[in-house]
């Protein structure tokens, strides 16, 4: 996992290393200015010469300037590196989401993906711009400073530095290792979850409020702010602890100097200046060490979330791209043909075949229409078409060719679906009408709102196309909101045109309006999902699903 972790780090190598390298200095220029003014005491005590006081004066200025500009150089590329790794992470997480929209994402929930695009890639990047750096110096100021204490008050005393400083990164990092690591697991699930409540929450808001499931909805949530509040106390006690063993270390390592340092002081093997320098080495290598204590805390969260992303950009997609895909061209004649052959498909991780041995042609322009029961599988057949799922067995095929060999972009730009349940993005109308063909003339789009029977309802919005439907179409009526979705699918001018459901909430006199309308609306060959029989006598053929076989059924007689 942490190869995993340092992989999504290699775009700003360059930066982080740079960060490192400013905070080295810096620290190396702290340590100075404590171990500087000691060697001065030293030196003193014993009646040795010192410098003049204008060159301690500029050496203490020059040290603190120092350690001033590169401190700023740290932050600066830090930062820059910190948000240039946002923007790879998020752009790596979207791409690869794509390939698993939207059979993939679906299954998900759309709270959890924003959870994890937002706190799981934030802790991400939390770990390289504030921890890495950090942990760098951690390994290279106690090494100085064992090296140093070497030199001055022999192999013994950096022997003896070198055992309390490894004592105090083990107890550090060891403080709550493993439990950090199962609590940072459990609250990246339950952020998520608790991500996905909240998003429920809000969608079904009136449902909710109608339903009078307020109490019962906000006791869900209770459960999982409980749950994430007692992991963040189990985390805090483990914080508490550690921080105590950062200071513990430095009041033993200054009690070992002593220990050692007196008695060679006494037997004239170093002088008061060795021993000085040797005990700023402590409060000056302090800061280095400090950050083995964030890393108790940053590794196990950024471990957690790596593993949440790796999971989700791992999923393996529901559908992949031909390696040699064929464009199908929307102008060629074959285009809009459509055919299912011998095509059966269960969806995965169910035992039931939802379709079994389906077999159908549907010829350029035919109107067709596929009837069955609620649950039989209709709107099943059409997402097989537009390549949502892979049939087990069996080709679905548009313009002759096994819809598996063409390329995804192509498919979709051959075959519109109008929702049963349409989405509206946040925008005017008009956007939402361009979703599919931005460059649409403004006469195109009155045409296709004239088509779908939603002029009049257009004309009578102040501001008419460019009124803001509101979140989720919430100012539109269920019908305009179907309308809508109608004309968008009308004026993108596919070759092939799925319509599941799409007079369900209209009223009989603009349903039969949309009807009349429809063949000066399209010449492409048109699905529909259809339980009405008013809708079925517009059709050339009818088809009915029942268990999962397909068949031919007969048209409703005329006045039935
Ligand atoms: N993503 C899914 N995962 C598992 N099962 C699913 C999924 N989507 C649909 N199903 C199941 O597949 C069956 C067919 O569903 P489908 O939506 O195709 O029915 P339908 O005929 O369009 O129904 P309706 O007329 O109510 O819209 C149903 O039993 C449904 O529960």
């Amino acid at each position: 996992m942490i190869g995993h972790l340092l992989s999504m780090a290699r775009g700003s190598a360059g930066l982080l290393a740079l960060s490192a390298a400013a905070r080295t200095v810096t620290l190396l220029c702290g340590a100075a200015l404590l171990v500087f003014p000691a060697w001065l005491v030293g030196r003193l005590a014993e009646g040795l010469s010192v410098p003049g006081l204008g060159t301690v004066i500029a050496v203490m200025i020059g040290l603190a300037l120092a350690k001033g500009l590169t401190r700023y150089a740290e932050q600066l590329s830090g930062h820059t590196a910190a948000f240039a790794l946002l923007e790879q992470l998020r752009v790596r997480l979207y791409e690869k989401l794509i390939p698993l929209a939207p059979a993939v994402t679906a299954s998900r929930g759309s709270g959890r993906l924003l959870s994890s695009a937002t706190r799981d890639v934030d802790r991400v990047e939390v770990f390289f711009a504030h921890t890495l750096a950090p942990v760098i110096t951690a390994v290279l100021l106690p090494l100085a400073s064992v090296g140093l204490a070497s030199m001055l008050a022999g192999a013994g005393m950096g022997i003896a530095l070198l055992s309390i400083y490894l004592a105090a990164a083990a107890a550090l990092i060891g403080i709550g290792r493993r439990s950090s690591r199962t609590t940072s697991t459990t609250q990246v699930r339950t952020r998520g979850s608790l991500a996905q409540e909240v998003s429920d929450d809000l969608r079904g808001r009136s449902e909710i409020t109608i339903f009078g499931a307020q109490e019962q909805r906000a006791q869900r949530v209770d459960e999982l702010g409980a749950q994430l509040a007692s992991s963040a106390r189990r985390t805090s006690v483990m914080q508490g602890l550690r921080a105590a063993a950062g200071q513990g270390w430095q009041v033993a390592a200054l009690f070992t100097v002593l220990l050692l340092g007196l008695p060679l002081v006494r037997g004239g093997e170093i002088g008061w200046t060795e021993l000085l320098v040797v005990l700023a080495l402590v409060p000056a290598t302090a800061p280095a060490l400090s950050a083995v204590e964030a890393l108790g805390i940053s590794l196990p969260a950024a471990l957690a979330s790596a593993a949440n992303l790796r999971d989700l950009e791992e999923s393996p997609p529901a559908v992949v791209e031909p390696t040699q895909p064929v464009m199908v061209h929307p102008e060629e004649p074959g285009a809009a043909s459509v055919s299912f052959r011998d095509v059966s498909f269960g969806y995965p991780g169910t035992d039931r075949e939802v379709l079994s041995g389906v077999d159908l042609r549907i010829e350029p322009g035919e109107v067709a229409a596929v009837v069955g029961v609620s649950g039989s599988g209709k709107s099943t057949l059409a997402s097989l078409l537009t390549r949502v799922w892979d049939p087990q067995q069996g080709q679905v095929q548009l313009a002759g060719t096994d819809i598996r060999e063409v390329s995804l972009r192509s498919l979709r730009a051959n075959i519109t679906v109008v929702e049963q349940r349409p989405v509206l993005v946040s925008g005017t109308i008009r956007e939402n009408l361009l979703l599919g063909i931005p460059a649409a003339s403004e006469q195109e789009i009155l045409a296709a709102c004239r088509a779908a029977c939603l002029e009049g309802d257009i004309a009578a919005m102040a501001e008419g196309l460019d009124t803001e439907p509101g979140a989720e179409g919430a100012r539109l009526s269920g019908g305009q909101a179907q309308r809508l979705a109608l004309a968008r699918g009308y004026l993108r001018r596919s070759p092939v045109l799925i319509l599941d459901e799409i007079t369900s909430a209209q009223d009989p006199l603009t349903q039969a309006e949309i009807l009349r309308r429809m063949p000066e609306a399209t010449s492409a060959t048109v699905i529909m999902i259809a339980h009405r029989s008013a809708v079925l006598r517009h059709v050339q053929t009818v088809y009915e699903i029942d268990q999962g076989l397909l068949r031919a059924a007969a048209r409703p007689a005329p006045g039935a």
